[in-house]
């Protein structure tokens, strides 16, 4: 039974699937502190939260059994990526299901901000009827500066052109061929902050986009503008922006999100005429929280039960087409990864994964993590490692990883070789892969063999000399190991040879010494796949 801990409120229809499932057993505890959290996490295999839980490093290190994090939700930055990432912990967000209703909030601040609505309510039902003090502005021709044109940036600007406004905008991932189809103007930076009447600010906050607006940036403010923060807090600096307002720089401002939430009673924004607020809505709609849900929970089930899921956070993201053509290769290179942990010796240094044939023209980076997970497990446990943190790992034990391509193939139409380095031996196998097919290992070191990754495979390399299959044959008989299939390889007459034996039962240590007393055998290894 898989137990999934809810610590936000999240929406109880979204959570159905969960709620529904036989295999899970789901507790929604929310309001808890971080040392509360960390009391009960031990238990839990997902947790599930939006933006006020902080899951925090502490937290992870308590849930030694967390398998998934799932944020019903855009941004992660109350999660650490980054232990989680070392953890094997997988991030999962819901980054599609609130795009609208976030635009939705932002555009009625926008439009709150340019008329004075909330200052104009508060004073009428306290029973003032001022028409006066609450001229406002239009929309029309204004130039809206939009910095960070993602989903929601782009979806404000779609609105924002049916009002009138010039967009100008910002992101280092927008193409000129797009911004021209959507109507955007693409500028630098400091351009838009120049000319903005309305500045709107939609993306993540990070360590680079911390203080993206500060001092600097509102110095060189059109006088007169209006701002817009409901992306995150801190991505506008809110001591630099009391300082604009007063000198009068900025006319108006609208925040739905703060650096530190909920803000405390004393805060400035609290209290100024000119800054309209709200506690986090963006995403609080009926529609966007069912859909976060739903989306997150479905992610959560299939995490749990090693299905295919989307929108990790913390992994690659993969094209389908591509992750169509990679699948049937994940397992095999897991399984190549195991067999040359158990062949070799020494410290790892560098694993290079070579691909031929079809597999050439294809991103093969991504099969790295599946080949670490399986060489890494072996020395590590499979509870550690997963191909979450499998790089991280590597590159924590300062193994260098390789990726090379060749369009010669081999022995099939797309083989893998992982060539392994170690502090004193080089070591490779290969392997093919088919859709709907087992793969098969096709190599060990020069030799070709063909044989599937399962159960119990016995590597001997020997003197070639006439007599030795026949002595390790009687050997493991009279031990009761039954041999399935066997394939000899040498390089010469009388040179070195290996036989590669798949035997139906784990040979013990004492089978594997005994063979080493054979006196032209000089290596034995016994590789296990499970
Ligand atoms: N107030 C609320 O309740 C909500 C707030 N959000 C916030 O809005 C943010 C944006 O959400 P989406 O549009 O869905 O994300 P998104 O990932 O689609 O868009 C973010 C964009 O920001 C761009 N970007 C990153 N660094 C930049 C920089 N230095 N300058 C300019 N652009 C930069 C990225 O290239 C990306 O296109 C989220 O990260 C989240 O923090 C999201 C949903 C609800
Ligand atoms: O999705 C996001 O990034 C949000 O900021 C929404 O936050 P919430 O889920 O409402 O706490």
């Amino acid at each position: 039974m898989f137990k999934v801990l809810v610590t936000d409120p999240i929406s109880d229809f979204g959570l159905q699937q969960l709620i529904g499932a036989e295999d899970v057993a789901l507790s929604q505890i929310t309001g808890l502190c971080e040392e509360e959290l960390i009391s009960i996490i031990s238990s839990y295999d997902a947790l599930l939260v939006r933006s006020q839980t902080k899951v925090t490093r502490r937290v992870m290190e308590a849930g030694s059994r967390l398998k998934v994090i799932a944020r019903a939700g855009v941004g992660v930055d109350n999660i650490d990526l980054e232990a989680a990432t070392s953890r094997g912990i997988i991030v999962v967000n819901a980054p599609d299901g609130n795009t609208v209703t976030t635009c939705e909030h932002t555009f009625a601040m926008m439009m709150a901000l340019a008329r004075h609505i909330p200052q104009a309510y508060a004073k009428t039902i306290a029973g003032h009827w001022d028409r006066k003090s609450f001229l406002g502005v239009e929309l029309r021709n204004k130039v809206l500066g939009v910095l960070g044109l993602g989903r929601i940036g782009i979806e404000l600007s779609k609105r924002a052109a049916a009002f009138g406004m010039d967009i100008v905008g910002y992101d280092p991932y927008l193409s000129k061929e797009r911004a021209d189809k959507l109507g955007i103007k693409l500028l630098t930076m400091d351009e838009i902050i120049r000319t903005a009447d309305f500045l709107s600010v939609h993306t993540p906050l990070t360590k680079e986009t911390h203080h993206l607006i500060a001092r600097p940036q509102f110095n060189v403010m059109k006088r007169g503008m209006r701002i817009v923060n409901c992306a995150r807090g801190g991505i506008i600096d809110e001591v630099s922006l009391m300082e604009a307002l007063d000198k009068g720089i900025v006319a108006g401002a609208a925040f739905d999100v703060f650096e530190n939430e909920p803000p405390v009673a004393e805060h400035p924004f609290l209290k100024h005429p000119k800054i309209i607020v709200t506690p986090h809505l963006g995403a609080s709609t009926l529609e966007a929280q069912e859909n976060v849900a739903l989306d997150v929970s479905e992610q959560v089930i299939h995490i749990l039960r090693n299905e295919p899921f989307k929108n990790a956070v913390n992994m690659p993201v993969v094209p389908k087409e591509l992750l169509n053509k990679l699948q049937p290769c994940f397992a095999l290179c897991e399984q190549l990864g195991k067999s040359l942990a158990q062949m070799t010796d020494g410290a790892v240094r560098e694993v290079a994964v070579e691909c031929e044939g079809n597999l050439a023209d294809l991103d093969t980076s991504l099969l790295i993590p599946y080949v670490l997970k399986g060489l890494l497990s072996h020395h590590l446990g499979s509870e550690r490692v997963n191909v979450v943190n499998a790089v991280h790992l590597a590159k924590s034990r300062d193994i260098h990883l390789l990726v090379r391509k060749s369009v010669l193939a081999q022995s099939s139409t797309s083989e893998i070789t992982i060539r392994l380095k170690t502090t004193i031996e080089e070591r490779w196998v290969s392997g093919s892969a088919l859709p709907g097919a087992q793969g098969r290992i096709t190599r060990i070191g020069p030799y070709p063999v063909d044989i599937t990754p399962e159960g119990y495979v016995l590597l001997i390399s020997q003197n070639d000399k006439p007599g030795i299959i026949g002595r390790v044959g009687n050997l493991l008989g009279n031990n009761g190991i039954n041999i399935a299939t066997m394939q000899v390889g040498r390089n010469e007459i009388g040179g070195s040879a290996v036989m590669i034996l798949k035997i139906d039962n784990k040979a013990s240590a004492n089978v594997i010494e005994a063979l080493l007393e054979i006196p032209e055998i000089k290596r034995v290894r016994e590789i296990i796949f499970d």
